[in-house]
């Protein structure tokens, strides 16, 4: 399981550490797993060539006392200064090892040795890096890019923000990233995650000193979806009612039935004007559905339900708001996408309830959420501050989609989806994932596991659906990825439950 840790969590059980065990041991802890990924990575050590960027920091400490190791071992080692601060005693190490030095200033033979380099560790920054990368930080991160050399971030690829994953100017993207005693969140969420490459934990001790994590990625056993047995009929699996589409758009309420048909409900009730209920009955004729005057006076007539979906190409009339109304009135588990997300932008008194409540926005819709305080490039950019906050402001379950889709309830630790491929990001797929959680929490699955399990099938469906078939679920070539439709998503969900079995 991948869990992370707030920085100011990680320092202070670094320090409650630290005061048990002698000076340094700790950094060598570190710096001893960090040798021992890059002598794996490395064809062999002897006569292997190693550039160390080498930060004013206890990072650039690690990075100096590894490379003192891999020198040790036979390595030709040369470290590279950013700053007139360094670690006296990882420099001190490096030196009486054989290891050479150059400060960033000497241009030209850095550039030679990093042209040349086998291996590049980066210790320029880990936990302590604040803001955009600043000169000559900034230029030896650059350095990095297009280069034959294996890339090993320690700690952090510097240039990510450690506890978001923000990346506000250059930063470096490793082959592999080597983090010590927790994974920090900014390793989990984009844009840092994309620059980890793969990221390998070492444990330094500090297990018994850290709280509870504040971050956790969604892992396939944890994820435990309703599975029908001999008992099972169409109404104990759960029932979810769909209210979706209008006249003017149809083609979400299709695309929301095929999640939620897909989602292993018992039985999917789908309710509408009557252009989309004529298409949905097409599409899917599985579904029940209903031609509804859209008052709120709409529900009783599409029979009984364990969970509502609102919102996919409702439209944001009066109508569509006594809809939403209605179904936020009953003590049913709800989840609210799309259109529906805009009424409530307007109507956060709704809100206040007391059955489960998701919210599925994109950055879009959340900042509308939020009383568009927060710009959607600041969402963009702090995903994780800003779905911890709006599930507090609005005390729901709010799922933020987008590149590392974010799940967050109020005191507990927020989910991260490990699945999922920028293919995902076409017109329809939002669709797709509401009904998928609908049938979920229809199954009885508590809000935050109904939308953990959701996005982690609906973001497995898109890479099998847009990967060739032999490269199977855990890992295709992004560049081997063919574009792919929302219809595709739905029609690869069952493979993706299949991978739970
Ligand atoms: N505290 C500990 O006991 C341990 C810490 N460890 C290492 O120590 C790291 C944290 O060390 P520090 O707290 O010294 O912080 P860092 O070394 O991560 O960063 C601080 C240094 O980076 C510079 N810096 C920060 N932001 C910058 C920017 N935007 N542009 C240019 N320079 C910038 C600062 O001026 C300072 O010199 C961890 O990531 C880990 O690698 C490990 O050795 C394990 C044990
Ligand atoms: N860059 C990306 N990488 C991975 N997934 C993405 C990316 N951009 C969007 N997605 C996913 O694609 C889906 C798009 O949903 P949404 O924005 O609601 O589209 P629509 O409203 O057209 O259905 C979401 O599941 C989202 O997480
Ligand atoms: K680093």
């Amino acid at each position: 399981m991948r869990y992370a840790h707030e920085v100011g969590k990680v320092r202070a059980a670094e320090q409650a550490l630290m005061a048990r065990l002698p000076e340094g041991a700790l950094m060598r802890r570190a710096a001893a797993g960090l040798a021992a990924t890059c002598a794996r990575l490395l064809p062999g050590v002897y006569g292997a060539r190693v550039v160390l960027l080498v930060g004013g920091g206890d990072n650039g400490g690690d990075a100096l006392y590894a490379g003192a190791g891999l020198a040790r071992r036979g390595a030709s080692v040369v470290a590279v200064l950013a700053s007139d601060r360094f670690h006296r005693e990882g420099l001190a190490a490096l030196r009486t090892a054989g290891g050479r030095v150059l400060k960033a200033a000497d241009t030209g033979p850095v550039g030679a040795a990093i042209e040349d380099a086998d291996l590049v560790i980066d210790g320029l920054t880990g936990i302590g890096g604040t803001g955009a990368l600043r000169e000559p930080y900034a230029g030896l991160a650059r350095r990095t890019e297009d280069i034959d050399a294996i890339v090993v971030a320690c700690d952090v690829p510097s240039g990510v923000d450690a506890g978001s994953g923000r990346v506000e100017g250059a930063a470096v993207r490793a082959d592999v990233t080597v983090t010590f005693g927790t994974y920090k969140p900014g390793l989990l969420i984009d844009p840092g995650a994309a620059h980890c490459g793969v990221v390998e934990l070492v444990d330094i001790g500090l297990g018994a000193h850290l709280p509870d994590p504040d971050v956790v990625a969604a892992w396939p056993v944890d994820l435990r979806v309703p599975q029908p047995g001999s008992e099972s009929d169409k109404y104990r699996r759960g029932v979810v009612g769909v209210l979706a589409g209008s006249e003017r758009y149809t083609g979400a309420a299709v695309l929301c039935v095929g999640g939620a048909v897909h989602g292993g409900a018992g039985m999917v009730r789908f309710a509408s004007t009557p252009h989309p209920v004529e298409l949905v009955r097409h599409h899917w004729p599985e579904a029940v559905t209903t031609v509804i005057d859209r008052t709120s006076a709409a529900l009783e007539q599409v029979g009984q339900v364990q969970a509502w979906v609102v919102g996919p190409g409702l439209g944001t009339d009066e109508d569509a708001e006594a809809l939403v109304e209605a179904v936020l009135s009953t003590d049913l588990p709800a989840l609210v996408d799309a259109d529906g997300l805009t009424v409530l932008a307007r109507r956060r008194d709704l809100l206040r309830r007391e059955a489960p409540t998701v919210l599925t926005p994109h950055a879009g819709e959340l900042t509308r959420l939020l009383g568009n305080r927060t710009p959607r490039q600041t969402i963009e950019a702090r995903r994780l501050e800003c779905v911890q906050r709006a599930a507090a402001e609005l005390s729901a379950t709010v799922l933020l989609k987008g590149s590392t889709t974010l799940i967050a309830e109020q005191d507990r630790p927020v989910r991260v989806n490990p699945t999922g491929t920028p293919r995902l990001a076409t017109a329809g797929t939002g669709d797709v994932l509401s009904g998928l959680i609908g049938a979920l929490l229809a199954g009885g699955m508590p809000a935050i596991e109904a939308a953990t399990a959701g996005a982690y099938l609906h973001g497995l469906a898109g890479r099998l659906a847009a990967a060739p078939p032999t490269d199977g679920p855990s890992g295709p070539a992004p560049g081997r990825e063919a574009p792919i439709s929302a219809q595709d998503v739905v029609t690869a969900l069952p493979d993706a439950f299949r991978t739970l079995a």
